[in-house]
Protein backbone atom coordinates (compact mmCIF):
# COMPACT_ATOMS: atom_id res chain seq x y z
CA UNK A 1 0.00 0.00 0.00
CA UNK A 2 1.33 3.94 -0.91
CA UNK A 3 2.21 5.83 1.95
CA UNK A 4 -0.32 8.03 3.15
CA UNK A 5 -0.53 11.78 1.88
CA UNK A 6 -0.08 14.60 4.09
CA UNK A 7 -3.39 16.31 4.55
CA UNK A 8 -2.08 19.06 6.30
CA UNK A 9 0.81 19.51 8.53
CA UNK A 10 2.77 22.14 11.00
CA UNK A 11 6.18 22.75 11.56
CA UNK A 12 8.39 24.76 14.65
CA UNK A 13 4.48 26.14 14.79
CA UNK A 14 4.60 28.57 17.92
CA UNK A 15 1.46 30.67 19.74
CA UNK A 16 1.84 33.32 22.03
CA UNK A 17 -1.33 34.89 23.53
CA UNK A 18 -0.56 38.41 24.77
CA UNK A 19 2.77 40.05 25.63
CA UNK A 20 5.32 40.64 28.12
CA UNK A 21 4.93 39.09 31.32
CA UNK A 22 1.39 38.20 30.76
CA UNK A 23 1.83 36.07 27.84
CA UNK A 24 0.91 32.34 27.42
CA UNK A 25 2.75 30.37 25.09
CA UNK A 26 -0.07 28.04 24.21
CA UNK A 27 1.80 26.32 21.75
CA UNK A 28 5.55 25.59 21.81
CA UNK A 29 7.05 24.38 18.67
CA UNK A 30 4.84 21.83 17.51
CA UNK A 31 5.83 19.55 14.32
CA UNK A 32 3.13 17.16 13.28
CA UNK A 33 1.72 15.98 10.09
CA UNK A 34 -2.44 15.04 9.59
CA UNK A 35 -2.65 12.36 6.98
CA UNK A 36 -5.27 11.90 4.64
CA UNK A 37 -8.28 9.68 4.69
CA UNK A 38 -7.01 9.00 8.86
CA UNK A 39 -9.12 9.91 12.14
CA UNK A 40 -6.69 11.31 14.73
CA UNK A 41 -7.28 12.74 17.83
CA UNK A 42 -5.63 14.93 20.05
CA UNK A 43 -5.85 15.14 23.44
CA UNK A 44 -3.71 16.14 26.28
CA UNK A 45 -4.58 17.94 29.97
CA UNK A 46 -6.76 20.70 30.38
CA UNK A 47 -4.60 24.19 28.61
CA UNK A 48 -1.68 21.87 26.81
CA UNK A 49 -2.79 23.45 23.52
CA UNK A 50 -5.25 21.35 21.95
CA UNK A 51 -7.84 23.29 20.66
CA UNK A 52 -5.17 26.37 20.01
CA UNK A 53 -3.31 23.45 17.37
CA UNK A 54 -6.78 22.87 15.72
CA UNK A 55 -7.52 26.09 15.15
CA UNK A 56 -4.24 27.07 13.63
CA UNK A 57 -4.18 24.12 11.58
CA UNK A 58 -8.06 24.68 10.32
CA UNK A 59 -6.44 28.25 9.28
CA UNK A 60 -8.55 30.03 12.17
CA UNK A 61 -5.80 31.31 13.67
CA UNK A 62 -2.51 32.15 13.05
CA UNK A 63 0.62 31.02 14.34
CA UNK A 64 3.09 33.68 16.45
CA UNK A 65 6.02 31.58 14.08
CA UNK A 66 6.22 28.47 12.29
CA UNK A 67 4.94 27.35 9.66
CA UNK A 68 1.39 25.32 8.65
CA UNK A 69 0.49 23.84 5.29
CA UNK A 70 -2.89 22.86 4.05
CA UNK A 71 -2.41 20.29 1.32
CA UNK A 72 0.58 21.95 -0.82
CA UNK A 73 -0.45 25.67 0.48
CA UNK A 74 1.38 27.53 3.15
CA UNK A 75 -1.07 29.49 5.10
CA UNK A 76 1.12 32.20 5.79
CA UNK A 77 1.26 32.95 1.91
CA UNK A 78 -2.25 33.06 1.25
CA UNK A 79 -4.06 36.37 1.36
CA UNK A 80 -6.74 37.19 3.05
CA UNK A 81 -9.31 35.96 0.41
CA UNK A 82 -7.54 33.11 -0.28
CA UNK A 83 -7.65 32.47 3.55
CA UNK A 84 -11.56 32.91 3.45
CA UNK A 85 -12.02 30.89 0.69
CA UNK A 86 -9.89 27.99 1.84
CA UNK A 87 -11.97 28.03 5.20
CA UNK A 88 -14.85 28.22 3.57
CA UNK A 89 -14.60 25.39 0.69
CA UNK A 90 -11.82 23.20 1.82
CA UNK A 91 -12.36 23.07 5.67
CA UNK A 92 -15.11 21.58 7.39
CA UNK A 93 -15.44 22.37 11.65
CA UNK A 94 -17.78 20.68 13.92
CA UNK A 95 -17.93 22.16 17.33
CA UNK A 96 -18.83 21.43 20.90
CA UNK A 97 -21.67 23.73 21.47
CA UNK A 98 -23.13 22.77 17.84
CA UNK A 99 -22.89 26.05 16.74
CA UNK A 100 -26.48 26.18 14.51
CA UNK A 101 -27.95 29.35 13.09
CA UNK A 102 -31.25 28.54 15.30
CA UNK A 103 -33.79 30.54 12.97
CA UNK A 104 -32.98 27.71 10.01
CA UNK A 105 -33.67 24.72 9.78
CA UNK A 106 -31.52 21.80 9.78
CA UNK A 107 -31.95 21.45 6.04
CA UNK A 108 -30.89 25.05 5.96
CA UNK A 109 -28.09 24.70 8.22
CA UNK A 110 -26.38 21.71 6.46
CA UNK A 111 -26.98 23.94 2.80
CA UNK A 112 -25.58 26.91 4.40
CA UNK A 113 -21.67 26.12 3.64
CA UNK A 114 -22.58 25.56 0.00
CA UNK A 115 -24.80 28.45 -0.38
CA UNK A 116 -22.04 30.86 1.26
CA UNK A 117 -20.19 29.88 -1.25
CA UNK A 118 -22.54 30.45 -3.95
CA UNK A 119 -22.34 26.53 -4.82
CA UNK A 120 -25.52 24.20 -5.22
CA UNK A 121 -25.30 21.24 -3.87
CA UNK A 122 -25.42 18.12 -5.27
CA UNK A 123 -28.44 16.01 -4.53
CA UNK A 124 -26.61 12.41 -4.28
CA UNK A 125 -24.13 13.67 -2.01
CA UNK A 126 -26.72 15.24 0.01
CA UNK A 127 -29.13 12.24 -0.21
CA UNK A 128 -26.09 10.11 1.56
CA UNK A 129 -25.03 12.19 3.93
CA UNK A 130 -28.90 12.76 5.02
CA UNK A 131 -29.16 8.84 5.29
CA UNK A 132 -25.56 8.48 7.15
CA UNK A 133 -26.84 11.40 9.88
CA UNK A 134 -30.50 9.83 9.66
CA UNK A 135 -32.28 12.82 10.20
CA UNK A 136 -34.49 12.64 7.13
CA UNK A 137 -37.40 13.26 9.27
CA UNK A 138 -35.89 15.81 11.25
CA UNK A 139 -35.00 18.33 7.49
CA UNK A 140 -37.73 20.96 8.36
CA UNK A 141 -37.05 21.25 11.90
CA UNK A 142 -35.17 23.95 13.88
CA UNK A 143 -32.38 23.27 16.46
CA UNK A 144 -34.33 23.89 19.42
CA UNK A 145 -36.77 21.52 18.46
CA UNK A 146 -33.98 18.75 18.09
CA UNK A 147 -32.14 16.84 20.89
CA UNK A 148 -28.43 17.80 21.25
CA UNK A 149 -27.55 14.45 19.82
CA UNK A 150 -29.36 15.42 16.61
CA UNK A 151 -28.25 18.98 16.68
CA UNK A 152 -24.39 17.30 16.54
CA UNK A 153 -25.79 15.39 13.60
CA UNK A 154 -26.76 18.42 11.55
CA UNK A 155 -23.42 19.71 12.52
CA UNK A 156 -21.49 16.55 11.17
CA UNK A 157 -23.60 16.48 7.72
CA UNK A 158 -23.17 20.63 7.33
CA UNK A 159 -19.36 19.83 7.75
CA UNK A 160 -19.62 17.04 4.85
CA UNK A 161 -21.33 18.70 2.99
CA UNK A 162 -18.95 20.69 0.66
CA UNK A 163 -16.68 17.46 1.24
CA UNK A 164 -13.59 19.67 2.50
CA UNK A 165 -10.40 18.49 2.37
CA UNK A 166 -10.23 17.91 6.18
CA UNK A 167 -12.81 18.38 8.95
CA UNK A 168 -11.63 19.63 12.37
CA UNK A 169 -13.92 18.71 15.55
CA UNK A 170 -13.33 20.51 18.81
CA UNK A 171 -14.92 18.14 21.67
CA UNK A 172 -17.72 17.45 19.37
CA UNK A 173 -19.26 14.95 22.04
CA UNK A 174 -18.42 16.85 24.72
CA UNK A 175 -22.30 17.95 25.09
CA UNK A 176 -23.57 14.67 24.61
CA UNK A 177 -24.71 11.54 26.28
CA UNK A 178 -22.86 8.24 25.74
CA UNK A 179 -25.66 7.15 23.30
CA UNK A 180 -25.85 10.31 21.63
CA UNK A 181 -22.17 10.97 21.11
CA UNK A 182 -21.50 7.40 20.43
CA UNK A 183 -23.71 8.39 17.08
CA UNK A 184 -21.66 11.31 16.03
CA UNK A 185 -18.04 9.28 17.34
CA UNK A 186 -19.58 6.59 14.42
CA UNK A 187 -20.40 9.18 11.74
CA UNK A 188 -16.89 10.37 12.29
CA UNK A 189 -15.62 7.20 11.85
CA UNK A 190 -18.21 6.06 8.52
CA UNK A 191 -17.25 9.84 7.03
CA UNK A 192 -13.22 8.37 6.53
CA UNK A 193 -14.21 4.85 6.37
CA UNK A 194 -16.84 4.86 3.40
CA UNK A 195 -16.52 8.72 2.29
CA UNK A 196 -12.75 8.99 2.19
CA UNK A 197 -12.74 11.91 4.53
CA UNK A 198 -9.97 13.60 6.81
CA UNK A 199 -10.88 13.83 9.98
CA UNK A 200 -9.02 15.58 13.33
CA UNK A 201 -10.73 15.89 16.66
CA UNK A 202 -10.06 17.18 20.02
CA UNK A 203 -11.47 14.98 22.88
CA UNK A 204 -10.69 14.73 26.47
CA UNK A 205 -12.32 11.56 26.41
CA UNK A 206 -10.01 8.37 25.90
CA UNK A 207 -13.37 6.03 25.05
CA UNK A 208 -14.06 8.41 21.85
CA UNK A 209 -9.92 8.33 21.21
CA UNK A 210 -10.39 4.92 20.62
CA UNK A 211 -12.47 5.28 17.63
CA UNK A 212 -9.71 6.78 16.14
CA UNK A 213 -6.79 5.64 13.50
CA UNK A 214 -3.84 7.48 15.62
CA UNK A 215 -3.79 9.94 18.29
CA UNK A 216 -0.99 12.43 19.43
CA UNK A 217 -0.85 13.48 22.90
CA UNK A 218 0.08 17.05 24.11
CA UNK A 219 1.44 18.97 27.10
CA UNK A 220 2.36 22.02 27.89
CA UNK A 221 1.71 23.17 24.27
CA UNK A 222 4.29 20.35 23.00
CA UNK A 223 3.92 16.92 21.18
CA UNK A 224 4.43 14.23 24.04
CA UNK A 225 3.69 11.42 22.08
CA UNK A 226 1.16 9.50 20.17
CA UNK A 227 -0.59 6.23 19.49
CA UNK A 228 -1.09 4.30 16.40
CA UNK A 229 -4.60 1.66 16.51
CA UNK A 230 -5.60 3.07 19.98
CA UNK A 231 -7.55 1.27 22.40
CA UNK A 232 -9.55 3.28 25.07
CA UNK A 233 -7.66 1.47 27.86
CA UNK A 234 -4.31 2.40 26.33
CA UNK A 235 -5.50 5.90 26.13
CA UNK A 236 -6.87 6.24 29.36
CA UNK A 237 -3.64 4.99 30.76
CA UNK A 238 -0.78 7.03 29.01
CA UNK A 239 -3.65 10.26 29.85
CA UNK A 240 -3.18 9.30 33.87
CA UNK A 241 0.37 9.65 32.96
CA UNK A 242 -0.22 12.89 31.25
CA UNK A 243 -1.66 14.18 33.52
CA UNK A 244 0.37 13.54 36.68
CA UNK A 245 2.91 15.80 34.72
CA UNK A 246 4.67 12.81 33.34
CA UNK A 247 4.84 14.59 29.96
CA UNK A 248 7.88 14.37 29.80
CA UNK A 249 8.80 10.83 30.85
CA UNK A 250 6.47 10.08 27.91
CA UNK A 251 8.50 12.51 25.20
CA UNK A 252 11.90 10.56 26.17
CA UNK A 253 10.39 7.10 26.17
CA UNK A 254 8.98 7.99 22.70
CA UNK A 255 12.26 9.43 21.41
CA UNK A 256 14.11 6.62 22.62
CA UNK A 257 11.78 4.12 21.01
CA UNK A 258 12.13 6.07 17.47
CA UNK A 259 15.56 6.08 18.06
CA UNK A 260 15.39 1.70 18.22
CA UNK A 261 13.33 1.80 15.40
CA UNK A 262 10.38 0.06 17.32
N1 LIG B 1 -7.58 33.79 23.54
C1 LIG B 1 -6.69 33.48 24.48
N2 LIG B 1 -6.06 34.45 25.18
C2 LIG B 1 -5.14 34.14 26.13
N3 LIG B 1 -4.78 32.89 26.45
C3 LIG B 1 -5.37 31.88 25.80
C4 LIG B 1 -6.37 32.12 24.78
N4 LIG B 1 -6.79 30.92 24.30
C5 LIG B 1 -6.10 29.98 24.97
N5 LIG B 1 -5.25 30.56 25.87
C6 LIG B 1 -4.31 29.85 26.77
O1 LIG B 1 -3.50 29.00 25.96
C7 LIG B 1 -3.30 27.74 26.63
C8 LIG B 1 -3.82 26.61 25.73
O2 LIG B 1 -5.24 26.75 25.61
P1 LIG B 1 -6.12 25.74 24.77
O3 LIG B 1 -7.54 26.21 24.85
O4 LIG B 1 -5.53 25.56 23.44
O5 LIG B 1 -5.91 24.39 25.60
P2 LIG B 1 -6.78 23.05 25.59
O6 LIG B 1 -5.79 21.93 25.72
O7 LIG B 1 -7.67 23.03 24.41
O8 LIG B 1 -7.60 23.21 26.94
P3 LIG B 1 -9.01 22.59 27.40
O9 LIG B 1 -8.84 21.11 27.35
O10 LIG B 1 -9.16 23.09 28.81
O11 LIG B 1 -10.06 23.10 26.46
C9 LIG B 1 -3.99 27.84 27.97
O12 LIG B 1 -3.05 28.21 28.92
C10 LIG B 1 -5.01 28.94 27.74
O13 LIG B 1 -5.31 29.59 28.95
Amino acid sequence: MSDPQVAVSASALVKEYGTGESATRALDGIDVQIFQRQFTAIMGPSGSGKSTLLHCLAALDGPTSGEVRFGTDDLARLSDNKLTRLRRERVGFIFQGFNLVPTLTARENILLPLAMAGRKPDTHWFDQIIDAVGLADRLHHRPAQLSGGQQQRVACARALVARPEVIFADEPTGNLDSVAGGQVLGLLRQAVDDFGQTVVMVTHDAAAAGHTDRVVFLSDGRIVGEMGHPTAAGVLERMKDLEAGFGQTVLVAAQGSERAGI
